[in-house]
Formats: C-alpha cells, sequence, structure tokens
C-alpha cells in the first residue's frame, strides 16, 4: 500500500485550487450534458425496468390460462422461476437507476457548487443584492430533486409504448383504451400546469423574497431590539407572509384538485377496462387471463402519468432552480482572467473611469483618471455620497468598470485572475468584516497560511500583543456566536489581513473609523511602512489627521475629481479663495484651511 508524504498531498491539492475556473457557457453546457446524459441513461435503464413491470400481470395471465387449464405444476415452477429471476432483476436495475441519478446529482453539485457560490457572491457584490443564499437553497433543491422519486415519472411515461404494444396483443380495444387513456390524462396534466403555472411562479416569487427579507433583518438583530423594531417588521413580515401563504395555497389546491381528477380519472379507466374486458370474455373474443392481465397492465400505464400529474411542480420548482444558478453564473460572465499573473512592480493608473450601478443611467464616477507609483501614499477626500468608497471598490476590481479602467502595472485590475491579484492586494473595507474562523485564520485569508505572515502581518498592524491577550491568542475563534471583538479590535484585525504578505496595493476605506489614538498611531505606522515597502497606498478618510501622510491627495466630489496632485499643491489649491471648499465634508474643510496641519495634535 502506498502512502503519499505530507508535501506531496499538499503539492497536489495546490494543483487542484490552481486549476483555472471554466467560465460560465462552458459550466452550463457541462451541467447540461451530465443532467442530460444522466437522464438518457436513466432513461433507458428505466425501459427495461418497465419491461420487467410486466412480469406481475403477464404471471397472472400466464398462470390463469395456462397452469389453472392444464393443472400442471412443473408448468407453475417454470413460470415462477421465471417471474422471480424478472423480480431480482428488476430490483438491481431499479438500484442501478438510483444510483445513476444519485451520481448525476454528485457531479452537477462537484461542478456548479463553487462556481454559482463565487458568482453569487460577486453579483451580491455588483448589484448590492443577496442571491447568496438562495443560490445554496437552490443548489440543495437540485440535489433532492435528482436524488428523489419526482424525476424518474416522466421517464417511465416515455415507455408507455411498450404497455400499449402489449394491450394492443390483448386486443385491438385494450389498445384503444390505453391511448384513450393517455390522452385523457396528458390533457389533464397540462390544463393543470396552465391552471397553475403562474400563481405558482408568483406563490414561490413572493416566497423567495420574504426570505431574504427575513434573512437581511438577522444580521442586524442588535438594532432591531433596541430599537424596538420588531413589532412593527413582525407586522410587515406577517402581512407578506399573509400574501404568499394565500398565493401558495391558491397554487397547492389547484394541483390537489388535478391530481384528485387525475387519479378518479385512472381508476375509472381501469374499471371501464376490466367491463370491457368482461364483455369480450363472454363474447369469446379473450380469454379471462387477458382481462385480468390487461386490467393490470391497464393500471401500469396509466400510473406515471398520474404520477407526472402530482410531480410536475417539481419539475417546475426545480427548472426554476436551475435557471436562477444558470442566471447568476451568466450575470457574473466572468470576462475575468483564468490564468495567474505574476506580481508586478508597476504603477496604478486610472484611466477616464465610470462606474454606474446597473439599471441606473446616472454614473457614480463619472470620467476618473489619476495615477500613484510605487511607494506613494494617496489620499481621498471629499463629501459623504461623492463616490470615494464606490472607487475604492472599482480600483481593487470588485466592480467592473462601465467604461475606462483600472490598471495595474498596465493589466485591468477587473480582469486580473482573483487568485494572484488577491495575492498583491490589501482591502480594508468601509464596513469591516470578520469571517467565521479563527484570528490566524482571518489574517491569513482563510488560507492554510505560513504562520509567520501572519505574525508579520499582526505585527505591521500593531496587533500582535492586544492578540497575545486574546483567551486562545491567534486561535481565538471570531465571528458569529463566539468570541466578540471591539469595532477597534475588529478594524486593527481586518487591517492585519489587508497587510498581509506585503501586498503592492494597499486600499484603505476609513481605515481609522473605529480607532483611538494607540490604534491610528499604529495604523499610521503600518501605512509608512508599506509605502517604504514600495507599495501604493489608497487611503479615504474623513478624519484629517492621517492625511498628512499622503503624498498625493485626490478631492472626488459627485463622482468627479475636482483636485488632484502632491498634497500641498491641492492643499494650497483648495485654500485658494476661488476653490469651493465649502462643499467639503468639515473635517476635509478644517484640514485645508489648516494648510495640511492637524488639529489638536492629532486625531480630529
Ligand atoms: N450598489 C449601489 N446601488 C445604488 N447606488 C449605489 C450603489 N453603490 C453606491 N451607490 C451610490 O453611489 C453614491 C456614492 O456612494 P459611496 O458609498 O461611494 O460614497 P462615499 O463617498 O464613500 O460616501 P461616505 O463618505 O458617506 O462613505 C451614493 O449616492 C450611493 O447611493
Amino acid at each position: 500500500m502506498q502512502f503519499r508524504s505530507k508535501s506531496a498531498k499538499s503539492t497536489m491539492t495546490a494543483r487542484r485550487e490552481t486549476r483555472p475556473a471554466l467560465d460560465a457557457p462552458t459550466l452550463i453546457r457541462e451541467a447540461r450534458f451530465t443532467f442530460v446524459r444522466g437522464l438518457t441513461w436513466a432513461g433507458i435503464v428505466s425501459g427495461f425496468i418497465n419491461v420487467l413491470q410486466l412480469t406481475v400481470p403477464l404471471f397472472m395471465l400466464q398462470v390463469h390460462d395456462r397452469v389453472i387449464n392444464s393443472q400442471s405444476i412443473d408448468t407453475l415452477k417454470l413460470l415462477l422461476i421465471i417471474a422471480v429471476g424478472a423480480i431480482i432483476l428488476y430490483g438491481i436495475l431499479d438500484f442501478i437507476r438510483a444510483m445513476t441519478f444519485q451520481e448525476m446529482a454528485k457531479s452537477l453539485l462537484r461542478r456548479l457548487n463553487l462556481p454559482a457560490i463565487a458568482a453569487a457572491m460577486s453579483v451580491s457584490m455588483e448589484k448590492g443584492s443577496t442571491p447568496g443564499t438562495q443560490v445554496l437553497r437552490d443548489l440543495a433543491d437540485l440535489r433532492t430533486f435528482i436524488n428523489g422519486n419526482t424525476i424518474g415519472a416522466p421517464l417511465e411515461a416515455l415507455w408507455s409504448p411498450i404497455f400499449l404494444g402489449v394491450m394492443f396483443a390483448l386486443h385491438p380495444f385494450y389498445g384503444l383504451a390505453g391511448v384513450i387513456g393517455v390522452i385523457m390524462l396528458i390533457g389533464l396534466s397540462l390544463l393543470g400546469d396552465l391552471l397553475s403555472r403562474r400563481i405558482t411562479k408568483e406563490a414561490s416569487d413572493a416566497n423567495l423574497r420574504n426570505i431574504a427579507d427575513i434573512g437581511s433583518a438577522i444580521p442586524h438583530a442588535e438594532a432591531i431590539e433596541g430599537m424596538g423594531m420588531m413589532p412593527a417588521l413582525a407586522m410587515r413580515w406577517r402581512a407578506a407572509q399573509h400574501h404568499t401563504t394565500e398565493l401558495l395555497d391558491i397554487s397547492n389546491a389547484r394541483g390537489k384538485g388535478m391530481y384528485s381528477l387525475t387519479r378518479s380519472l385512472r381508476y375509472g379507466l381501469q374499471v371501464g377496462v376490466l367491463a370491457m374486458g368482461a364483455a369480450l370474455v363472454i363474447k369469446g373474443e379473450t380469454s379471462p387471463g387477458a382481462m385480468i392481465g390487461g386490467t393490470v397492465i391497464m393500471g401500469r400505464l396509466l400510473l406515471p402519468f398520474d404520477n407526472v400529474t402530482r410531480d410536475w411542480r417539481g419539475w417546475v420548482n426545480a427548472l426554476s432552480a436551475w435557471r436562477r444558478i444558470r442566471d447568476i453564473l451568466e450575470q457574473r460572465q466572468s470576462e475575468r482572467e483564468v490564468a495567474p499573473t505574476p506580481r508586478c512592480e508597476g504603477p496604478l493608473v486610472v484611466d477616464n473611469l465610470v462606474y454606474a450601478v446597473s439599471g441606473n443611467n446616472v454614473p457614480v464616477l463619472k470620467g476618473i483618471s489619476f495615477d500613484i507609483n510605487p511607494g506613494e501614499i494617496l489620499g481621498i477626500i471629499g463629501p459623504s455620497a461623492a463616490g470615494k468608497s464606490t472607487l475604492s471598490r472599482v480600483l481593487i476590481g470588485a466592480a467592473k468598470p462601465t467604461a475606462g479602467g483600472v490598471y495595474l502595472d498596465g493589466h485591468s485590475t477587473y480582469l486580473w485572475e482573483r487568485g494572484s491579484f488577491g495575492d498583491m492586494v490589501g482591502y480594508l473595507p468601509q464596513s469591516v468584516s470578520l469571517l467565521n474562523g479563527t484570528i490566524r485564520e482571518n489574517i491569513g485569508r482563510m488560507r492554510d497560511a505560513d504562520p509567520r505572515k501572519v505574525i508579520d502581518a499582526a505585527r505591521a498592524a500593531g496587533v500582535h500583543e492586544m492578540i497575545g491577550r486574546l483567551p486562545l491568542g491567534y486561535d481565538t475563534p471570531i465571528g458569529s456566536g463566539r468570541y466578540t471583538l471591539s469595532g477597534g479590535q475588529k478594524q486593527r484585525i481586518a487591517l492585519a489581513r489587508a497587510l498581509y504578505g506585503w501586498p503592492r496595493l494597499l486600499v484603505l476605506d476609513e481605515p481609522n473609523a473605529n480607532l483611538d489614538a494607540e490604534g491610528e498611531a499604529s495604523l499610521i505606522r503600518a501605512i509608512r511602512a508599506a509605502s517604504e515597502n514600495g507599495a501604493m497606498v489608497v487611503l479615504i478618510a474623513h478624519r484629517q489627521s492621517i492625511m498628512r501622510y499622503a503624498h498625493k491627495l485626490l478631492v472626488l466630489q459627485e463622482g468627479r475629481v475636482k483636485q488632484f496632485g502632491e498634497r500641498t499643491d491641492v492643499v494650497q489649491a483648495l485654500s485658494d479663495p476661488g476653490t469651493d471648499v465649502k462643499s467639503l465634508p468639515d473635517s476635509n474643510r478644517k484640514y485645508v484651511a489648516n494648510g495640511g496641519k492637524l488639529e489638536n495634535g492629532g486625531a480630529a
């Protein structure tokens, strides 16, 4: 027996991780192919299963017509052996079909899981919506559908010609009755679909909206509880749920009504066929065995159509889930590169950048151009809603430029393959979010990170000692239901995460918002060290104290660059009476009025 060494294993894992991701059309094509291939194979097996399902009626017919008439035990024994063999084969094939579906679900989910979740995340980021949890539900629904009984019914219905053939062989009247029965059941299924399709879609959409609404409120439980918002929210949810329940009830009632009708029709048809068979026996046109066998075969023939009427909703729901997954994959439209790009040393150039949120004609960023060289610190200031945070998201390639672009060493930051781009970038978003995991995992960006690099980043952010005082140090678990960090602690650990691996580009959005004087001093040390190391630092801050360390300043106003240049030049330009400094927030105004000097010797 061979054992792989730990390093060999990790090399293999690394290779697997660096395998280029497939683009959306290829993924969708592969998923469809997997589904159709699985369904075709299961369909073929279903054909044999259907033939074997004739065992019982044919056995009945033979026993009645041959054994009872001939009184031959040997014939009975032979028939019994054949029937038992056929039943065993039926069991084996049924199991093979179930395994085919299981493999199909596994293979589909293996292909779709990560790309769909990643796509949902990037769509959430770009559109500010939350399809992330929905896509997880859709993937789970797809798996349940494929592994369940629902998927098999239409496959069995496909083989109905076999049963019809046997019925025609028994007597043309049986065949005719079978054809009429199948047409009636298909007609009822289509009518049921027509009556319920719209309402079922409305009910399902309303249900998804409710789940998303309630889900989005859960992270704000503190504010809801603290400000007594729960009764008002409960009333809104109750009203929305009442509406959804009404729609679901209507849709259910229609579906159930159709199913009851279908089932009654099936029983009625079976009784009719039995009566017809009896009449044929009396007239001497068929045997009593054919009468019983024909009735049983009629039941088998109609059953899959009965099941299709009952289960069509499962197919509709699975189809909707698949469409949502496919849309998410297509929306992501990863034009991003799949091959990693090596670390680069060049400048950051923003060229005539326009960014508009999809569906909104007025861009947030309107033709922004500037550049930063290695080692430079750029401070971005401007009033609220000027587009500073949006600009930071476009800089790191989290949002796609509508026109123009952001280039790092001449390479679009949006198109850059994410893994290799992440190795060069550190980002501290305005609303700090740490992930469920240990401090070490968070700083190491959830990888199997080198502990020395984690400690280096923590030291650079000035949090190494603070982490040492936590209950389990770097192994302290944080996130929901675990150790709770203060706002300032979270911000400083997020800064360490941004500094991890000495990034080439560091984008910090309000990094000092929650910091005390000591925290801010550490932040300044970190920024300066990064700059001395050759990193480009983009700093967005309302608090003026930190801007004195910027080499360049950019004043953003209503999505346009109002001023950009060396800090002293910009400060000079803004101090000019002709410059509309009033539009700047208080902190920036004071900063400009002070000629770029700090007030109170430190934080504002
Ligand atoms: N996903 C989005 N959908 C709709 N509007 C958006 C979206 N993202 C940003 N905006 C709009 O763009 C504008 C700029 O927002 P942004 O958060 O970039 O401002 P900011 O300068 O960072 O403000 P602040 O200093 O208050 O943080 C705002 O009017 C905001 O409503």
